[in-house]
């Protein structure tokens, strides 16, 4: 339905995306995603026709939209760009029946179908209690609603939205991107821009990864959302994206930044009482990590982890099995993993691996995890860590368990 083709966007004097070939069809939603000033809106507003292209063009079915009058575009296509507008002194049925305006000729008055498509507008988007309000007095996700609402008024084949969720809560991101999947399947082509990678990957039919002047990545997002893929698009140093789950966690970078403490301290103490002539490490000794080892397991362990790792403790985790949810928080995390292979039982070697690492620990976090055949040593390992002196916690799932350690 909308496709570009060898598209080029840009300003006057640059380039910010060559050979864009994209294209949505009706019941669709395309997300593009990408980091901070990779050209995101610039494609938008060339898609919108706000920008002209500098090579290649896009097409509505094989019309090229650059050519269309705007009046037979607005017909076609409806626009919500993030910029924050305040219409004076509006309610919401007034803003939404600017979206009228290409059907009601040059005296603007609305027959009896424009209002009833205003009134259904706003029923889609779950806007009905604000018509009679006034925009000025709406928040802004009562705001996004009723822009989008304004924008169905247009009865468009295609809705393009830059950053709809940019201003609401979790819950209200959340109801905006069902909103959007519901209104994709009502014959409309939706394109969005969203920062939102969880969000996106759960409601993109496709999606443009953009970084470098280009599409790195186009097609379904369970195809192309790989760890490296997104890593490398957001140029992720301190944490990791784990493509099966789908989200982000931030990497075990301990020890890189115990030795910027340190040569903070260094710096420091070097201006007061640190004798130059004899050896600096024999005076300074930077701080060292407390060493947890944690026993969990189907996701038991989760939140232990994250407070452990936010709280730069030196984490070894074990014996998970490597189909287990905890060993893949874990391999995101880069934490140091003690494992055996899926739905096996834990070898002897593995079982002295794990001892040897506890044994080399201050703390001992065992969690409520679930224990069958295959998982029962981790049970010994409780037994192990008492008799070797090493300070026990039970997890409980509450973070109150893990204070004072
Ligand atoms: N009006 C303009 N004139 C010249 N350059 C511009 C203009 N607007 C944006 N740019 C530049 O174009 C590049 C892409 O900007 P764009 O706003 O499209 O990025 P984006 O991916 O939407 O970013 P963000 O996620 O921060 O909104 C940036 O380098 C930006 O500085």
């Amino acid at each position: 339905m909308l496709k570009t083709e060898n598209l080029t966007v840009g300003y006057a004097n640059s380039e910010v995306l060559t050979n864009v070939n994209l294209n949505v069809h009706k019941n669709e939603i395309l997300c593009i995603i990408g980091p901070n000033g990779a050209g995101k809106s610039t494609l938008l507003k060339t898609i919108a026709t706000y920008l002209t292209p500098k090579k290649g063009a896009v097409y509505i079915n094989s019309n090229k939209i650059h050519n269309l009058k705007p009046a037979q575009l607005a017909k076609e296509m409806a626009v919500v760009l993030t910029d924050r507008i305040n219409p004076a002194n509006m309610t919401g049925y007034d803003v939404i029946s600017i979206g009228r305006h290409p059907y009601t000729g040059l005296l603007g008055r609305l027959s009896k179908k424009d209002k009833e498509i205003i009134l259904h507008s706003a029923e889609l988007v779950n806007a009905t209690k604000l018509l009679e309000k006034n925009f000025f007095e709406m928040s802004d996700g009562e705001r996004q609603k009723i822009m989008i609402a304004r924008a169905l008024a247009q009865e468009p084949e295609i809705l393009i939205l830059d950053e709809p969720t940019s201003f609401l809560d979790a819950n209200h991101k959340i109801e905006l991107t069902l909103l959007l999947r519901k209104l994709s399947k009502k014959d409309i082509a939706i394109i969005v821009t969203l920062h939102d990678i969880e969000l996106a990957l759960r409601i993109a039919d496709k999606m443009a990864l953009v970084k470098d002047n280009k599409i790195l990545a186009y097609g379904y997002p369970e195809d192309i959302m790989t760890s490296e893929t997104v890593n490398y698009l957001y140029g992720l140093t301190e944490a990791n994206y784990n493509e099966q789950i789908g989200y982000f966690e931030l990497k075990n970078t301990n020890k890189v930044k115990l030795n910027a403490d340190f040569n903070a301290d260094l710096n420091v103490n070097l201006d007061k009482d640190i004798n130059l002539n004899d050896d600096l490490e024999s005076q300074i000794s930077a701080p060292t990590p407390k060493k947890v080892f944690i026993t969990c397991g189907g996701g038991t362990g989760a939140k232990a982890l994250r407070y452990f790792k936010k709280n730069g403790y030196d984490i070894t985790v074990g014996i998970l099995h490597e189909n287990d949810i905890d060993y893949a928080i874990s391999k995101t995390m880069e934490i140091n993993i003690i494992s055996e292979k899926s739905f096996s039982n834990i070898e002897n070697e593995t079982f002295e691996n794990a001892k040897n690492e506890l044994s080399k620990c201050d703390i001992f976090v065992y969690s409520n995890f679930p224990v069958g055949e295959i998982n029962q040593k981790n049970n010994e390992l409780v037994e192990f860590a008492k008799s070797n002196d090493i300070k026990l916690v039970q997890f409980d799932g509450s973070i109150d368990s893990l204070q004072n350690l």
